[in-house]
C-alpha cells in the first residue's frame, strides 16, 4: 500500500525537494535579446539570486539576436563559463530566462555544475519562504508540476543525481516510477489544497456576511507592502529586503477613524514572468485581491524601473480579473528620493496616487484619508423595489444606507429611495442572493 509516509520517504531519498544551499557560488547570465534594459534585468536577477541565498561571483550579459537552440547562450559563451567553473569553484549558473528541458540538460552536462533557469530560481525562493500550511502546499505542488513537465520530456534533475560519471538517463522503469510517484504526490497535494481553500473561502464568506470590506495591498516584490501593512495596522509582519518575504496572505483589521473598519490584506509580491506554475498555485492567494473592495497598489518610488513593475502588476491583475476594482497607487519610500508626501491624480491612468514613506510614517494619514474617502465616496443613489416579503432586506437597507423616501405601490411593492455605498449594495446583493430583485432605477 502506498501511504503518504512512503511517498514522502521515497521523495526525500530522491531529493525531490532539494534546494540550493545558502552561499552557493553562482554566475548570473542574462541574454540580451534587445527586449529589456539589460542592466536592470540582471540587477533583478541578482536580487533574486541573493534572495535564494547565492553568492554572486559574476554577472554576464550576453548579446544575441536569438537564443541558441542547443546551449541557449551559444557554444562559445558556454565554453568560457565551462573554463571558469572548475578554476573559480562555481557551483551554479543562474540563467535569467526559462530554458527548455534540453537546453537545461545540455548546459548542465557541459558545465558540470547546477544550472537553474528563472522559473526554477523563483520556485526555489518560494520554497524557502512559504510559511503557512497552504503556502507550503502550493509551492510544493508548483515544484512537482514543474518537475513532472520535465519528466514527460524525459529528463529531470533526479537523473543527474543518480547518473554518476556518464550521467546516463534513468531506465524506463526508473522513469516510470518517478512519474508515478510524482503523480500520486501531486494528486494528494491537490486534494489537501482543496480542503484548505474551502476553509479560506468560508472565512471570506463570513467576512462578507458581517459586511466587512477588504482592502488588499498588491505590488511588485520588495515595494514595501509588508512594511506599509505593519505601519497601518501596527502588526509585526515579516518585512525583509529579500524578495518575496511575504508569500501568504495576511489579514488584519484596519480602523478607519469614523467608526468604520476594513480588513487589510497583505499579498504575495509580483514579479516579471512569474512562472505559470506559480501563477496557478497562487491564484487562490491572489483571489483575496479579486474579492476586495479596494486595491492599494504599492510601488517603490525609488526604483528607476518602477514603470515596468507597474505594468507587470496591471497585467497580472487583469489576468485574475481584478483590474476593474477601485484602486489607489501608493508610491512608497519617498524618504529615499527626498520627496514630500502628497496626493495627486494621474490623469492618464485615471487613478489617485498617494506618495508616502512607510518607514518614516510620513504620509500615512493621507493614505488613511484616501481609503476612507474611497470607502465612503463610492455611493449610489437610486430607487429600489422590494416585494412585501423582503422585510429583512428593508431593515438592512435602513442599517446600511440613508433612506430618502419610501412609497408603497398599488401591487404592495415598496419603492425605496436610498443612498448607499456601492460596496454595501453589492454585498447585500451577494449575501442575500437578491441580485435580480434589487433594481436601481435612478442611479
Ligand atoms: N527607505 C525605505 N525603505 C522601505 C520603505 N518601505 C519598505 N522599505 C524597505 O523595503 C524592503 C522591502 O519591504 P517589504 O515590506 O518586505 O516589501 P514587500 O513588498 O512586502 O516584499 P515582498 O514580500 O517581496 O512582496 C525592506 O527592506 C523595507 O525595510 C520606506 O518607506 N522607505
Amino acid at each position: 500500500m502506498v501511504t503518504s509516509e512512503t511517498i514522502n520517504g521515497a521523495a526525500s531519498e530522491l531529493n525531490l525537494f532539494e534546494r540550493p544551499a545558502g552561499g552557493e557560488r553562482a554566475i548570473l547570465v542574462h541574454l540580451d535579446l534587445g527586449e529589456l534594459p539589460p542592466e536592470a534585468a540582471i540587477d533583478e536577477l541578482e536580487a533574486l539570486a541573493v534572495s535564494a541565498g547565492a553568492e554572486v561571483v559574476d554577472r554576464l550579459i550576453i548579446r544575441r539576436n536569438r537564443p541558441d537552440p542547443r546551449y541557449f547562450i551559444g557554444r562559445g559563451r558556454m565554453e568560457e563559463i565551462q573554463a571558469r567553473v572548475a578554476v573559480e569553484g562555481i557551483e551554479a549558473v543562474l540563467v535569467n530566462h526559462p530554458l527548455s528541458p534540453s537546453q537545461g540538460r545540455n548546459l548542465e552536462r557541459a558545465l558540470c555544475c547546477r544550472v537553474l533557469d528563472r522559473t526554477e530560481l523563483i520556485l526555489d525562493i518560494f520554497a524557502q519562504r512559504a510559511r503557512s500550511h497552504e503556502g507550503k502546499l502550493q509551492v510544493e505542488l508548483a515544484q512537482l508540476r514543474h518537475m513532472a513537465s520535465r519528466l514527460v520530456r524525459g529528463w529531470t534533475h533526479l537523473e543527474r543525481q543518480k547518473g554518476g560519471i556518464g550521467m546516463r538517463g534513468p531506465g524506463e522503469t526508473q522513469l516510470e516510477m518517478d512519474r508515478r510517484m510524482l503523480g500520486v504526490r501531486i494528486r494528494q497535494l491537490e486534494k489537501r489544497l482543496q480542503r484548505v481553500q474551502k476553509q479560506r473561502e468560508q472565512g471570506r464568506q463570513s467576512r462578507r456576511k458581517r459586511d466587512v470590506a477588504t482592502v488588499s495591498l498588491v505590488g511588485y516584490t520588495n515595494a514595501g507592502k509588508s512594511t506599509l501593512f505593519n505601519a497601518l495596522t501596527q502588526a509585526e509582519v515579516y518585512a525583509d529586503d529579500r524578495l518575496f518575504a511575504t508569500l501568504d496572505t495576511t489579514l488584519r483589521r484596519l480602523e478607519l477613524s469614523h467608526g468604520d473598519a476594513v480588513v487589510l490584506a497583505d499579498t504575495v509580491g509580483f514579479i516579471r514572468d512569474l512562472p505559470h506554475q506559480l501563477v496557478a498555485a497562487f491564484r487562490s492567494t491572489l483571489e483575496e485581491s479579486v474579492q476586495s473592495q479596494l486595491l492599494l497598489h504599492v510601488i517603490d518610488a525609488s526604483d528607476p524601473e518602477r514603470a515596468a513593475g507597474i505594468e507587470e502588476v496591471e497585467k497580472v491583475l487583469a489576468d485574475i480579473g481584478a483590474h476593474e476594482l477601485p484602486r489607489l497607487r501608493v508610491y512608497n519610500k519617498t524618504d529615499l528620493i527626498g520627496g514630500r508626501p502628497r496626493v495627486t491624480f494621474n490623469q492618464d491612468a485615471g487613478v489617485t496616487e498617494v506618495w508616502l514613506s512607510a518607514v518614516s510614517g510620513e504620509g500615512l494619514e493621507l493614505l488613511h484619508e484616501e481609503v476612507r474617502r474611497l470607502q465612503g465616496a463610492e455611493r449610489v443613489h437610486g430607487r429600489i423595489r422590494l416585494t412585501p416579503s423582503q422585510g429583512r432586506l428593508r431593515s438592512r437597507l435602513f442599517e446600511l444606507g440613508e433612506v430618502l423616501g419610501e412609497q408603497t405601490e398599488a401591487c404592495g411593492d415598496l419603492l425605496m429611495e436610498i443612498e448607499i455605498r456601492r460596496t454595501d449594495l453589492e454585498r447585500l446583493r451577494d449575501n442575500e442572493g437578491l441580485s435580480r430583485e434589487i433594481e436601481l432605477v435612478d442611479a
